[in-house]
């Protein structure tokens, strides 16, 4: 149906898997009691719930496959897809119209206070149309580059998307990243141009724009006003016209994806699915292919939005089951369950994440030393979290300075923030991270090396087993493709951010008379941590920002040793490329004295590469005043007193080998804030 333009990158991007790995199946939904805020007054009301109507409503053997319609909104942050969920749930009289409904769908406290979403949410719409009644699964899905995850996950249940473009800021870097998205998956896209109510809106520019970058007609764009609810009845007849039903079996055995899955402390596992093929009931006994558990199910339903209990699911129909699971190892996101004595070949799953940044999970200070009933405590928090959210990867760590603790895998900084907040939210621990690092590689050259590790290529993921230069062929570090699309007076500055974080241009193309769209291949750890921001804060807050996994690239990587009065301090030990590593051994000395209480003796903190010192600060002794009983004025006995201070200081700088707290390290090691 399309043909790309710029095609030199365009199509770059679409046949390149996305950065964090490109799933394989269906769609992620909401859920659970204890991890949710409280649920919007305007869902299930009694009147609806308690209806006869909605009763034979929940009778899902009414929907026949073709009836069925499954589709995710994706868009650029803050373009409106919750505003335009929350639309279509009063349209099809899912939520109650006369509430002040904003953002429904956004149940997590986080959501909340962030104004972001952060995970996918279904909900099963009920909708009447030329005397059918239709079957609507809607994804609400997140905007932001680091939970494009769960954005691929909700592709992969769908026919279709809305993709969502504000009708005054136009085409923005997820808009193309989502875009590219559906479109290697292969979906129906509908464009949807919104906020035309807004006083500077141009909506034939953002067609213009979509016709050109994607090569979609002008015609095929709806435009609304989801605030308003102008037009919105037209995206509900373009779902039903121009997305396809889903292509499933019901008379085949039971295939059911567990696409998400949460942890309820009452009840156990919620596992949210997606039937493939055949049909569950109440009662059934089923097993898990993961695990070969046999359960029996409690209960089946949908999510309209709230968990809706029926007597039964059919393949095409995407709802919740609870069956009993206990354990967060159960029901594991990607698992197919089949009916017991009806094994069936298991849906291919989801490729697991691939981790962009690493950091330490390390305890407040407040809560050393760690007893063992609180480390089994945040232990099962982060257990139960990452049920939840599946794109974490989790390594046990111990760290010499702060105890036993997690080596956790994120998708990008502002990933591994929600996280933290999620887990102080609703589990109640509170940690620290540290900043995070990249997983640098090196190809080995020493055969006792291959032989130790088993392989030649290894990864990086401490710096305490960063090989030294004489074993390796050669260090690589992570890349990714960053599109930037900007206003054009701000070009010129982004291009100068660009090559100090040094990137190489790739291509640059006009997307309308005053926007451009830029490509360049960044190193990861250039961007991690305050690209952002820069970027944002050069112009004006205009320029969006995006990237993909470009694989890895040869880099001069140097380990940079941090000492203190000339021993090496082994928690500080960080690899950096050897252009930065002036600046960034700086930093951390300077930082580490502004941490480090003083002492009766001077501190030398330096950053070191093997024996070169590149940086140093120095943390000036703590002076007794010995002269305080010394009144009137012989002279040579308070010389005397000095001198001998003096020396004993020289002496103790020798010997004392100097005690770091362990909040200095946290305040060294902790993550400087990121938005
Ligand atoms: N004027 C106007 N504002 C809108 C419209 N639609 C959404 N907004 C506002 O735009 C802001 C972002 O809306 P959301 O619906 O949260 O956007 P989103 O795309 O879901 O955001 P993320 O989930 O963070 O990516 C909110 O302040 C909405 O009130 C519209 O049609 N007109």
């Amino acid at each position: 149906m399309w043909t790309l333009v710029g095609r030199g990158w365009g199509c770059a991007r679409a046949l390149a898997p996305r950065a964090t790995g490109a799933a394989l199946l269906v769609a992620p939904g909401p859920r659970s009691a204890p991890t949710l805020g409280a649920a919007p007054e305007s869902w299930a009301t009694d009147r609806l719930y308690s209806s006869a109507e909605f009763k034979e409503k929940l009778d899902m053997s009414r929907f026949p496959v073709e009836n069925i319609r499954n589709f995710s909104i994706v868009a650029h942050v803050d373009h409106g897809k919750s505003t335009l969920a929350d639309r279509l749930l009063e349209l099809t009289g899912t939520i109650d119209k006369t509430k002040n409904n904003k953002q429904v769908l956004d149940k997590l406290q986080v959501e909340r206070e962030r104004g972001i979403t952060v995970k996918a949410q279904t909900a099963s719409l009920f909708y009447n149309c030329e005397g059918k009644q239709y079957l609507l699964n809607l994804i609400d899905t997140p905007g932001h580059v680091d939970f494009s995850y769960e954005v691929s996950r909700s592709l992969s249940a769908c026919q279709g998307v809305l993709l969502v473009v504000d009708a005054n800021e136009g085409i923005q870097a997820q808009t193309v990243a989502n875009f590219f998205l559906a479109f290697e998956a292969q979906l129906s896209v509908i464009p949807v141009i919104n906020k035309i109510d807004l006083k500077n809106a141009d909506p034939e520019r953002v067609e213009n724009q979509i016709e050109k970058v994607f090569d979609i007609p002008s015609d095929e764009c709806i435009k609304i006003s989801a605030k308003l609810g102008t037009n919105v009845e037209s995206v509900l007849q373009a779902i039903i016209e121009r997305i396809p039903p889903p292509k499933v079996h019901r008379k085949n055995p039971l295939r059911a994806l567990v696409f998400d899955s949460t942890f309820d402390q009452y009840r156990g596992v919620i596992a949210n699915v997606a039937l493939f093929d055949g049909v569950v009931s109440k009662g059934d006994k089923i097993v898990s292919a993961h695990t070969q558990k046999t359960y029996e199910v409690n209960e089946v339903g949908v999510l309209n939005p709230n968990e809706q209990p029926t007597h039964k699911l059919y393949a095409g129909q995407v709802g919740y089951l609870i069956a009993g699971m206990k354990d967060v190892t159960e029901a594991q996101i990607g698992d197919t369950l089949c009916l017991h004595k009806q094994p069936v070949e298991p849906l291919p799953g989801f490729k697991s994440a691939k981790p962009m940044v690493f950091a330490e999970i390390i305890v407040s200070p407040g809560m050393y030393p760690l007893d063992q009933s609180e480390y089994n405590n945040l232990k099962s928090a982060i257990e139960k979290l990452t049920l939840n959210d599946s794109s974490v990867t989790v390594h046990r760590d111990s760290s010499l300075a702060l105890g036993a603790g997690w080596r956790l895998g994120f998708l990008g900084l502002l990933h591994m923030e929600v996280f933290n907040q999620r887990l102080e939210q609703e589990y109640n621990a509170s940690v620290i991270l540290t900043t995070p690092t990249v997983p640098y590689k090196a190809v080995l050259s020493s055969s006792k090396l291959i032989k130790e590790h088993r392989e030649k290529e290894i990864t990086i993921i401490n710096p305490a087993q960063f090989p030294d230069k004489s074993k390796v062929t050669e260090y690589l570090e992570p890349v990714v493709l960053g599109t930037i699309i900007t206003p054009d007076e701000y070009t010129g500055k982004i291009m100068m951010l660009c090559e100090a974080r040094r990137a190489v241009q790739k291509n640059m193309i006009f997307i309308d008379q005053n926007r451009v769209m830029l490509k360049y291949l960044f190193p990861l750890n250039e961007i991690v941590v305050d690209f952002y921001d820069s970027l944002k804060s050069l112009s004006s807050g205009y320029a969006s920002f995006d990237y993909e996994d470009a694989g890895y690239q040869t880099a001069e990587l140097v380990k940079m040793d941090i000492l203190l009065n000339g021993n090496t301090v082994e928690e500080l030990v960080t690899v950096v490329h050897k252009d930065k590593a002036h600046s960034i051994g700086k930093a951390i000395c300077e930082r580490l004295k502004d941490s480090l209480p003083r002492q009766l003796f001077e501190i030398a903190i330096q950053a070191a590469i093997g024996s070169k010192i590149i940086a140093r600060e120095t943390v000036k002794a703590y002076r007794k005043n010995v002269l305080a009983k010394c009144y009137g004025g012989d002279i040579t006995r308070k010389m005397k007193l000095l001198k001998r201070q003096a020396e004993g200081k020289k002496k103790l700088r020798k010997i004392g080998n100097v005690e770091v707290p362990k909040d200095a390290f946290i305040k060294v090691l902790k993550t400087q804030s990121s938005k």
